[in-house]
């Protein structure tokens, strides 16, 4: 069937690429010309592993389009999707201006009733608000001349993941489809049925419920990381093994294994926007949520943990100036290039601030951290793993990319000036590096003293 995509980021390409994959054609809009223009030419904008060829396939087949217009985009299909950012405002709420913006471009160029869809991660009442938004334009035209059939709006979320993105999208667990018509509800099963040959994925529920769904999910996965992190600072205190308690805990199948992996904190262009809008949406209808506010505290103090880690290691944050650190790992997570409220930005501006100099590395995020930073001496982003270390004091692995996982530490010692390793990952065996004679601080796992040498 035929398709069009408001949004050519994360969401809008993979939604895009996947759905033309599997047969649909499909017009992707966005307001970034340099975008539009690089997709047109099969060149990715993002780091994600295994799109590119998915967009190269799909474009040279005919299935997939990129276009600036937005009148073209609405013209293509009557079936549209909102895949647009929805970035946090000053006060945490979820902004929903570019989602609005896209409704009313919508309602300015339709020629008959659409069918909207809301990919994007909106707060429980957008599509009341967006649908509104729309007859209000339409009627501004002359006349909403389709009566209430002009307008139906289904929320969709998105559940993948970056770096996992298109394997999520082509197997989910379960597709969400809040919609308030059953001639919607049946178009939703069109468009997504390649996807339940297996078995039927579609849950159908209202919009306000689909809605919640999404910022439910996250905040619970965002709640099993802080449980864990704060764990894990316990263990610290109390000279336990948090390794040894997560494998204890996630043996049980009420608990799982899943997302109870203590860290630096949680980044990433979700988790945090996602955690802080829940608890607004709480402040504005005068429901507490301590629990929810709790997980962001928590969150914000974790990413602090390594930057402390650091300086006791180095015998206080004073310490740390005129001292080299190196930093492993700068994206939010492996297998992408996303900066956003990645745990790295707190400990390299902790240690600049506190007058180290840092020499970086990340297999991805390089060019996106130096255009954050600028180019400035006191830090060196590098292209190698081993060049970071050249003359470091000190070593802190912020994001457990596979080849981080077994690094030559004998290697290391001839490129390193001191033997400290700050592991905000749990990667390395504790026992192993104080046999080599590393310092070696990890999240939630007891010191050991190194061996002499
Ligand atoms: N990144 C992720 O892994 C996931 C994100 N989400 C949600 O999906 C939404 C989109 O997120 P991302 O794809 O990460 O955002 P993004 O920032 O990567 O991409 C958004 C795109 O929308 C474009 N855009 C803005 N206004 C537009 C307009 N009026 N018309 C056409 N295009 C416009 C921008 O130029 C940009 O290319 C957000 O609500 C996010 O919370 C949901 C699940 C996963
Ligand atoms: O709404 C979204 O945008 C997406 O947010 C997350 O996906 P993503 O942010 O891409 O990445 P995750 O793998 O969830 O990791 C998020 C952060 O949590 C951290 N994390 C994850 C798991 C864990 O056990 N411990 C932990 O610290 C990661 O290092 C990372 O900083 C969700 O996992 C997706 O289901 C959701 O669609």
């Amino acid at each position: 069937m035929k398709l069009t995509i408001f949004g050519a980021g994360y969401v809008g390409l993979v939604t895009g690429a996947c759905l033309a994959e599997v047969g649909h054609d499909v017009l992707v809009c966005d307001v970034d010309p340099a975008r539009v223009d690089a997709l047109k030419a099969g060149r990715i904008p993002i780091f994600e592993p295994g799109l590119e060829p998915l967009v190269r396939r799909n474009l040279a087949a005919g299935r997939l389009g990129f276009t600036l217009s937005a009148a073209d985009a609405v013209a293509h299909s009557d079936l549209v999707m909102i895949a647009v950012g929805t970035p946090p405002a000053e006060n945490g709420d979820a902004d929903l201006g570019h989602v609005l913006a896209v409704g009313e471009a919508i309602a300015t160029h339709m020629t008959r009733p659409v069918t909207v869809v809301t990919k994007s991660t909106v707060p429980v009442g957008t599509g009341d608000l967006v649908e509104a938004r729309m007859r209000a334009v339409l009627s501004a035209r002359g006349g909403a001349e389709w009566g209430d059939d002009a307008v139906s709006v289904v929320s969709n979320p998105e559940f993948l993941k970056e770096g996992a993105a298109v394997g999520d999208f082509m197997k989910p667990d379960r597709i969400i489809v809040g919609a308030a018509s059953e001639r919607a509800t049946a178009l939703m099963r069109t468009l997504y049925q390649p996807f339940n040959r297996n078995h039927d994925r579609l849950m159908v529920m209202d919009r306000r419920s689909a809605e919640l769904t999404k910022y439910a999910a996250n905040a619970m996965l965002a709640t099993k990381i802080s449980f864990m992190n704060e764990m894990a600072g316990l263990a610290d205190r109390l000279g336990a093994d948090i390794e040894a308690v997560r494998l204890g805990i996630g043996a049980d199948p009420r608990i799982g294994y899943h997302f109870i992996y203590p860290g630096a904190g949680f980044g990433g262009s979700c988790f945090p926007k996602d955690v802080r809008a829940l608890r607004r949406s709480g402040e504005v209808t005068g429901y507490e949520m301590p629990l929810v506010a709790a997980v962001e505290a928590v969150n914000d103090r974790q990413k602090h943990v390594m930057f402390e880690k650091l300086a006791t290691a180095l015998g206080g944050a004073e310490a740390i100036r005129g001292r080299t650190i190196a930093v492993w790992g700068l994206a939010f997570k492996p297998n992408t290039d996303d900066m956003r409220e990645a745990p790295s930005l707190r400990l390299i501006d902790a240690v600049l601030a506190a007058g180290g100099t840092v020499r970086a590395y990340d297999p991805a995020a390089g060019t996106a951290t130096r255009a954050l930073y600028g180019e400035r001496a006191d830090l060196v982003i590098t292209f190698d793993a081993q060049e970071a270390l050249d003359g470091a004091d000190a070593l802190c692995l912020v994001t457990e990319w596979q080849e981080f996982r077994v690094p030559d530490f004998g290697a290391m010692e001839t490129r390193m000036a001191g033997r400290i390793i700050i592991d905000g990952r749990n990667l390395y065996d504790p026992d192993d590096l104080a046999a080599r004679g590393w310092r070696y601080s990890a999240i939630g796992r007891p010191q050991r003293v190194p061996a002499a040498g």
